[in-house]
């Protein structure tokens, strides 16, 4: 199978966003708080004030334990769940306002990447229908648009007719990256992106994220539980505890000098990785940028 994609996996420095970039997201004390169910019936405060911002091309990395919130943080934005309280705004516009058209409008600028290319793809349609089903659903479907959504993601022509099952996870995490591209969005929200990818791999779809965001000025919100994956892509990183957050922060910063008890417990999880078992994890995923097979060397076809 072709793979087209980027030749040596480049240098992993991003150019730092300006200071000055317009603000592309804006949360505002958000909270989202459930009804309890069982016996004892008190409401989850799953999100519980939260508010951050994300510039235009800027990776904000949001890190926490699974329970943190991140994912009821992420279905509000997407309006998946209602706010108790607070504000959003997406490139300036509140979709809570907004209807019908607009805000399909909306909603196209800002897409999802979702962890498990396993699940997320559709088993049933061939790769170029998964690509080529949100250009057709807004009647822009071309077929060249489509094939150059996969050339910018590494897959040659020759993946047009094979379905999900026929690809290893980075592959699919691939086509789902070129899904999440076809309507030309500014926003991507990835979650967790490369968990369920093997370290190796991990790498080279981390490195495809950063050349597509310099290519479009694309700006990211980067979900994951382990910090030590964000630190590299992120401009700045916020941690979330129990549906706050609980340090904003530069990545590095916050890597080297948290200034949250809680930060500093997730960093002192992460594990070493264990060189002496290439691939394996000693508990947590090692960062994949750290792991031998990641520094150089073309893409692989089972990438
Ligand atoms: N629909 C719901 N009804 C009631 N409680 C919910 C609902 N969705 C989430 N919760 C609760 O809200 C809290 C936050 O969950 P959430 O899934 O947002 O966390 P998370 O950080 O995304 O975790 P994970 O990484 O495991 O997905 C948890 O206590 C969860 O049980």
């Amino acid at each position: 199978m072709s793979d087209t994609s980027t030749g040596p996996i480049e240098h992993l420095t991003r150019t730092p966003v300006a200071a000055d970039a317009p603000v592309v997201l804006a949360v505002d004390d958000l909270a989202v708080t459930f009804r309890g169910s069982g016996r004892r019936r008190e409401p989850v405060r799953a999100v519980d004030g939260v508010s951050l911002s994300l510039r235009r091309g800027e990776t904000l990395g949001l890190v926490g334990e699974s329970g943190s919130g991140k994912s009821t943080l992420v279905r509000t934005l997407f309006g998946l769940n209602a706010p108790t309280r607070g504000s959003i705004r997406i490139l300036d516009q509140d979709p809570n306002a907004l209807s019908g058209r607009d805000l399909r409008r909306l909603r196209n600028r800002m897409q999802m990447v979702f962890q498990d290319p396993y699940s997320s793809l559709n088993p049933r349609l061939t790769t170029h229908d998964i690509v080529a089903e949100p250009l057709r659903l807004m009647g822009r479907y071309d077929r060249d648009r489509v094939v150059q959504l996969l050339a910018d993601v590494g897959l040659g022509e020759d993946v047009l007719g094979r379905r999900p099952a026929q690809f290893s996870g980075g592959q699919r995490q691939r086509i789902g990256i070129a899904r999440a591209l076809a309507l030309n969005p500014e926003i991507l929200v990835l979650d967790e992106p490369v968990s369920a990818l093997d370290v190796s791999v991990q790498a080279q779809v981390i490195n495809l994220l950063i050349r597509l965001q310099e290519q479009h000025g694309l700006s990211y919100l980067f979900i994951a539980h382990d910090l030590s994956v964000v630190r590299h892509l992120s401009d700045r990183i916020a941690v979330m505890r129990a549906g706050q957050i609980v340090e904003t922060g530069p990545a590095e910063r916050v890597f080297h000098q948290p200034e949250d008890a809680y930060t500093r417990e997730l960093l002192a999880a992460i594990p070493i990785p264990d060189p002496h078992r290439r691939g394996a994890l000693t508990g947590a995923i090692p960062h994949p940028l750290q792991h031998p097979g990641a520094a150089a060397g073309p893409v692989s076809a089972a990438a």
